[in-house]
């Protein structure tokens, strides 16, 4: 299998186009250290903030990829495309409706080899991505598991995103999907607001996300990076406290 230009991200931060962002900030974000910049909303998002945003982005060497959101924001330029479908959604437009419609309009224009198919489970009923996609996200542990094992193992898509965006998740259902999973690259996103959530999520996650804390308490939001890239360091200065 050819290596991904996603395998090797522990840590990512989620930039919204739909949301402001100034210079100060993104240069604190785009230098954290963080693996990756990942741009994506599930509104608002359009051509024009899209490429503002990865214009402004790409004045970093920090990789950068879009998670697409719109088949008419489809933005050249970014190290990889993300493009979702939303497991339990009970409207199939959004599990595979627009990506029907997207690659018979020009499919044939698409950059395929940085393009990845990613599986959505939403599981914070009150998130905007809810409300847009009709998700089901009221599930109880063994149906989220077994969703995300449709996705892993009969369709083998390459990448599940565990998604709760705007709460924190449940870390124990989280650790058992990730027990369950054969292959699938797991990514988990929601709710992160500091270095002690973004610990927790990196033990079973693969790719943890941060996104609304960024927007909110910067000081916070760069915590995270070091909590999961490096979280032996924050032992040993436990350690050396308790000295
Ligand atoms: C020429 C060129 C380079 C083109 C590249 C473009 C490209 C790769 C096109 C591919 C064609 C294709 C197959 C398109 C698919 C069509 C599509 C976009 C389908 C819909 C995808 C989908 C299920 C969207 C639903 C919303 C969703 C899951 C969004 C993901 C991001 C997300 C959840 C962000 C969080 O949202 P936020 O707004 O921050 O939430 P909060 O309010 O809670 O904070
Ligand atoms: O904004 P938060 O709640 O950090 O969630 C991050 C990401 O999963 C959103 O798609
Ligand atoms: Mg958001």
């Amino acid at each position: 299998m050819l290596p991904s230009f996603y395998g090797s991200w522990r840590h990512v931060f989620k930039l919204d186009p739909d949301r402001e962002i100034d210079d100060a900030t993104l240069d604190a974000v785009c230098l954290s250290g963080t693996d990756a910049i990942l741009v994506g909303g599930s509104s608002g998002v359009t051509f024009d903030n899209t490429v503002d945003l990865m214009s402004r982005i790409r004045r970093y060497e920090v990789p950068c990829a879009f998670e697409l959101s719109d088949p008419s924001c489809g933005v050249p330029g970014f190290d990889g495309y993300f493009i979702p479908s939303v497991l339990n959604t009970k409207r199939s437009e959004w599990l595979i409706g627009h990506h029907a419609e997207a690659i018979r309009d020009f499919g044939h224009l698409l950059p395929w080899e940085s393009i990845v198919g990613e599986a959505y489970l939403v599981l914070n009923p009150d998130s905007t991505v809810a409300r847009l996609t009709g998700a089901d996200a009221n599930l109880a542990a063994d149906e989220a598991i077994a969703y995300a094992q449709v996705a892993d193992r009969l369709w083998r898509m390459p990448v599940l995103y565990v998604e709760y965006s705007g709460a924190f998740g449940d870390m124990a259902l989280l650790k058992r999907i990730k027990q369950g999973l054969k292959q699938a690259h797991l990514i988990y996103g929601g709710g992160i607001d500091g270095p002690d959530k973004a610990a927790q999520a990196a033990e079973s996650a693969d790719t943890v996300v941060v996104g609304n804390v960024i927007y909110d308490n910067l000081d916070a939001a760069l915590a995270t990076v070091e909590a999961v890239l490096r979280p032996a360091a924050k032992e040993q200065a436990h350690v050396f406290r308790t000295r």
